[in-house]
């Protein structure tokens, strides 16, 4: 195992194999959200968070105004670098899409749960380092929202579904929320990582998110990553909200 793939192995096949997770310090356990409008408010903010070994996720909003450089200069400076792209799209697209991303250094990527979507997608990264992550139901939606879309199901039935199909593809993790990761766990076993956004820690605003958890409830339910944006990205000292977040890690995780 690199160093640079500290969570779990790659199979090789462009996902993660299942093999034992490996006991990580709990900075290597926070995914901070770049969810900034430009590359150069990028910069800032990871200048600011220092040498902390977080994990840097480059979305929608940065991506499409030059954050794939970004992704580029932060892997090639040696940090993990998670490229939130969710993508589903016809099976070739998605194929040669992420086979195109696989050479910006990222160590995961993001795509839908849909079978074919994963299925594509696998085969898209065979031989790279990629990870795949599939995202069963977004932390955004609730019952209501879940329904509203034409799923007969609520979004527990329906993570637990896509979970199912993201094992049976070779996709090697999942995004979902805290309150699904012990049912999930269940079904993808030890090896394929749970990472989990909708954090926020006690007393702050959700927002837009339904599904929300605090850092330390998000590892006792068995999280092995957490995504954090706002409560780092607009705190007045964003290393210092950072530092709380892994502390709430580190009080999870034991
Ligand atoms: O794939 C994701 O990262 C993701 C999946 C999901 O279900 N919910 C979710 O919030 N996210 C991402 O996690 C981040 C959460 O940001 P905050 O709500 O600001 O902490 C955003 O970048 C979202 O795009």
């Amino acid at each position: 195992m690199s160093s640079a793939s500290p969570v779990f192995g790659t199979g090789g096949e462009g996902s993660l194999a299942p093999s034992p997770p490996v006991e990580l310090e709990p900075a290597r356990r926070l995914i901070i959200a770049l969810d900034v409008p430009t590359p150069l408010e990028a910069e800032r903010l990871v200048e600011r968070l220092g040498d902390l070994p977080v994990v840097f996720k480059i979305g929608h909003q940065l991506a499409y105004t030059g954050g794939l450089t970004v992704a580029e200069r932060l892997a090639k400076a040696g940090r993990e670098v998670f490229l939130d792209l969710k993508l589903h799209d016809i099976p070739r697209t998605v194929e040669e899409g992420v086979r195109s991303l696989a050479g910006f250094g990222a160590r995961f990527l993001t795509v839908h749960a849909y079978p074919q979507t994963m299925r594509a997608a696998v085969a898209g990264a065979n031989g790279s380092g990629l990870a795949l992550l599939a995202v069963t139901v977004l932390t955004s939606m609730n019952d209501g929202d879940a329904a509203e879309a034409g799923y007969a199901c609520p979004v527990a039935e329906l993570a637990r579904r896509r979970a199912a199909d993201a094992v049976a593809a070779g996709i090697g993790g999942l995004v979902c929320a805290a309150s699904e990761a012990r049912a999930l766990r269940e079904i993808v076993g030890p090896g394929r990582a749970l990472v989990v956004p909708g954090i926020r820690p006690a007393g702050e605003a959700a927002g837009d998110q339904k599904r929300v958890t605090t850092p330390a409830d998000a590892m006792r339910a068995g999280a092995d990553l957490i995504v954090v944006g706002r409560p780092i990205t607009a705190a007045p000292d964003p290393l210092a909200a950072a530092q709380a977040i892994i502390a709430g890690i580190a009080e999870g995780a034991t």
